[in-house]
């Protein structure tokens, strides 16, 4: 699991780990410098655009200058635009400089033709997690004009203007694209940054996990390789009741669709039996849906205890309070908690206390709003996250992209699975369905959590190869088995 630093904790982490084994800053540079082209090499090995690098004054333009004489050595037309004098920059700048190939065209800003790049791919090397300020002066006309150009943007680490850790004030850098280095900066994952941020990629350059771990962050990103551990394994003995007994509640009124894709979600996610409890018509309709499950009346909510796990909310539509009260007071045992679940606790804070200790809470941005008051932006809302998880004990799960994962011991998890088309109808119903499944499976609520959401988002990702914009939320769904095959879980 990658810790995700600070950005002012990052000096001090290249420092220690290259005196830890025994390499110079520049030596670490340039293994930043080759994982980004060997990431560049597989998406633009052969194109015949020009590259343009524009080099700022500390080490990300030192980067930006390695990178230069590098894809120059692969055979690319690279040109570098300079802002400092050589006596300015930082010292790893003035190696790379020094071993600047003769073939590479240099340009001391503000003396380029901005026609020249008009098309070319862009690489951002201006500022990365050192940047202290707002752009001013001759750095923001040159990013403002940049945005401008048509050609593919790239940034190195982070886009140029973005501080690492906060909000960005004023401009900064349009990327297409940004490779950050061994773990994604926070300020790259928070939604107000997105359109900044362009897909991100994250380069390795081979500080392992423990060495970061050293640093005492909270905050860790989570991969496919951290998953593939966490999953159960089950042997060719395993009958249906060690794939869990689980319990949907929900599906009232006119809300059925939602606890038959929780339902459909489940029994995908490999639970052995899956009971739902529904009122009237539904019941009928749930039973036609999904053949597997079994449809319950008001009863079984005296017969919680023979249920591995429990997943409220979807579909339930609005309840007396009591139903939640019952329900909490009568297993002690962890939960998942979503939509009208979630309305309910926002309005009824006094039951907050109550909510099994361990349970998982699912909230969207504005269910989240509603259980905990609006936030200015997202640093904060994932401030207040993780403080209502230690407070009453709980997993949140704040859904999104890089949907995060709170926990009650103050950490915070974020995924690395999804993309934009799964912001769909339902999307959050099947993934109650597959938390409240892994649970069900003998899962730690932890366990549980992130392994929904990683399988959750990369369901997304191989749906949306054949659905793209049109996938809709049972395509999620169909893509689950895909997802267990493709990490090798069996
Ligand atoms: N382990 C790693 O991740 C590695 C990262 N590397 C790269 O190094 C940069 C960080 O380098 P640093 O020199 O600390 O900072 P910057 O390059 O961002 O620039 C700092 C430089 O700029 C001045 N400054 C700050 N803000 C402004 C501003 N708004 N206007 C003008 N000048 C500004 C500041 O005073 C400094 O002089 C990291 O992002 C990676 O790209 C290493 O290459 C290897 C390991
Ligand atoms: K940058």
């Amino acid at each position: 699991m990658l810790s995700i630093l600070p950005g002012k904790k990052i000096a001090e982490l290249d420092k220690s780990y290259a005196r830890e084994v025994g390499i110079s800053s520049w030596e670490l540079m340039e293994r930043a410098a080759e994982s980004f082209v060997s990431w560049f090499l597989k998406g633009f090995s052969g194109v015949q655009e020009k590259v343009f690098i524009f080099s700022g004054p500390g080490n990300n333009g030192g980067d930006g200058l390695a990178i230069a004489r590098l894809l120059s050595e692969k055979g690319f037309a690279v040109s570098v635009v300079l802002f400092s004098s050589k006596e300015n920059s930082s010292v790893d700048w003035q190696v790379n400089f020094d071993k600047l190939p003769e073939g590479i065209s240099r340009y001391q800003y503000p003396e380029i033709d901005f026609e020249l790049a008009s098309s070319a791919i862009i690489i951002d090397a201006l500022f990365g997690v050192g940047i202290n300020r707002a752009l001013g002066g001759e750095y923001l006309e040159v990013v403002n004009t940049l945005n401008q150009l048509s050609g593919k943007k790239i940034s190195i680490d982070i886009p140029s203007g973005l501080p690492s850790d906060s909000l960005v004030e004023g401009v900064a850098f349009l990327a297409d694209m940004t490779v950050s280095f061994q773990f994604p900066k926070l300020s790259l994952l928070i939604p107000e940054h997105s359109k900044y941020v362009g897909d991100l990629h994250i380069a390795d350059i081979g500080i392992p996990d423990s060495f970061l771990d050293q640093f005492g962050s909270n905050k860790s990103f989570v991969q496919a390789s951290d998953i593939q551990k966490m999953h159960k394994r089950f042997d060719n003995f395993s009958h249906k009741g060690d794939f869990g007994r689980i319990l949907l509640i929900g599906g009232r009124g006119g809300k059925v669709g939602a606890i038959i894709l929780s339902t459909c979600s489940a029994m995908r996610t490999g639970s052995g039996l899956v009971h739902v409890w529904a009122e009237g018509a539904s019941k009928d309709v749930i039973h036609i849906s999904c053949c597997e499950a079994m449809v319950e009346g008001e009863k079984i909510l005296d017969e919680l205890d023979k249920f591995d796990a429990l997943g409220i909310g979807p579909g339930l539509g609005e309840v007396p309070q009591d139903l939640l009260r019952n329900i909490f007071q009568s297993t002690g045992k962890p939960m998942v908690l979503d939509a009208d679940a979630l309305n309910v606790l926002s309005k009824h804070p006094e039951l907050w206390d109550l909510i099994p200790k361990g349970s998982i809470l699912t909230p969207h941005l504005k269910e989240f709003e509603r259980l905990t008051g609006k936030s200015s932006h997202h640093f904060e809302r994932l401030d207040k996250a993780s403080e209502y998880a230690v407070q009453h004990k709980v997993y949140l799960v704040l859904k999104g992209a890089f949907t995060s994962i709170s926990t009650p011991d103050g950490k915070q998890y974020f995924n690395s699975t999804g993309n934009k088309h799964m912001a769909t109808a339902g999307s959050g119903d099947v993934l109650t369905g597959m938390i409240t499944s892994f649970l069900g499976q003998g899962y730690d609520p932890l366990n549980a959590s992130l392994c929904g959401v990683f399988h959750h988002g990369l369901a997304g990702e191989i749906a949306s190869k054949t659905k793209a914009r049109g996938m809709i939320a049972t395509d999620i769904i169909e893509s689950i088995p895909s997802s267990f095959l493709e990490m090798q879980i069996d």
